[in-house]
């Protein structure tokens, strides 16, 4: 197995035209963790995220300075395959993000674009990510329902199957259960620590406590930098 860090920053800078939202950071992320961030609203964590899988670029004055590693591959140098990294490094939003189609098109949605010579294979892999995901129990008798039929938590987790279905090494998730109820909070909780038996999970999250009981490692994003969770520095 490689030893580099799955994902690295080494003097990193990243502003949005004049506004520097986080200023020389260094960083590692161990394979196959769960690692929170946490910060103040506007401290940059979303940014931060969102920049190992390039979903900044399109803001106007969006700059990444330094190195931005992923599997050891500075991702801002010019030979970088930007779809191709989005199928290793999968990105899941705050509000759950289902298509207006059927349970199980919303799972192979990912894989019809990056998989489109494999569609035997898409059942087998469907029921797979939606096992992953704890969802298959509860959607196996209506797979051909439309996805908005299904809750909120159980939309949630549809999206995360989508992702899983590509098989990304890496994982990315921005406040996934900051719209859901307690119930379905918990039960994302639950997903995110298994998770991390088959993949590196960054988790941006404002609940500290459930950051403490499901991350084996927490960072602070604050003051335009990154620290350890006790504030010291990295
Ligand atoms: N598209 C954008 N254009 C310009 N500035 C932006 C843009 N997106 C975010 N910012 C600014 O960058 C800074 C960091 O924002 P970011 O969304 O990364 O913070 P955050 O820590 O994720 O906040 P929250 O916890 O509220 O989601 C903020 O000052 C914000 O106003």
């Amino acid at each position: 197995m490689s030893d580099y860090p799955v994902l690295s920053l080494e003097a990193v800078t990243l502003r949005y035209g004049a506004r520097v939202v986080l200023r020389d950071v260094y960083c590692a992320f161990p394979r196959n963790s769960v690692c929170a961030l946490l910060g103040a609203s506007g401290s940059g964590k979303s940014t931060l995220l969102r920049t190992f899988s390039r979903m900044n670029d399109s803001i106007p004055g969006f700059r990444a300075e330094g190195q931005v590693r992923v599997l050891g591959r500075d991702i801002y140098s010019e030979a970088v395959d930007v779809y191709a990294l989005r199928r290793r490094v999968g990105l899941l939003f705050q509000k759950p993000c289902v298509f207006p189609k059927s349970i199980y098109h919303n799972v192979v949605f990912g894989m019809q674009h990056h998989y489109p010579g494999c569609k035997a294979e898409f059942p087998d892999r469907a029921e797979q990510a939606l096992k992953k995901a704890f969802l298959w129990n509860e959607v196996k008798d209506r797979l051909n329902d439309p996805a908005p039929t299904l809750s909120q938590g159980q939309q949630q987790r549809l999206a995360i199957a989508r992702t899983l279905a590509v098989d990304p090494e890496i994982l990315l998730l921005d406040e996934p259960t900051a719209s859901l109820d307690p119930k379905s909070s918990r039960a994302i909780e639950e997903l995110i620590v298994s998770l991390q038996a088959e993949h590196t999970v960054v988790w941006v999250t404002h609940q500290v406590e459930q950051a403490r009981r499901a991350a084996g490692c927490i960072l602070r994003v604050e003051n335009g930098t990154v620290t350890a969770d006790n504030g010291q520095p990295l």
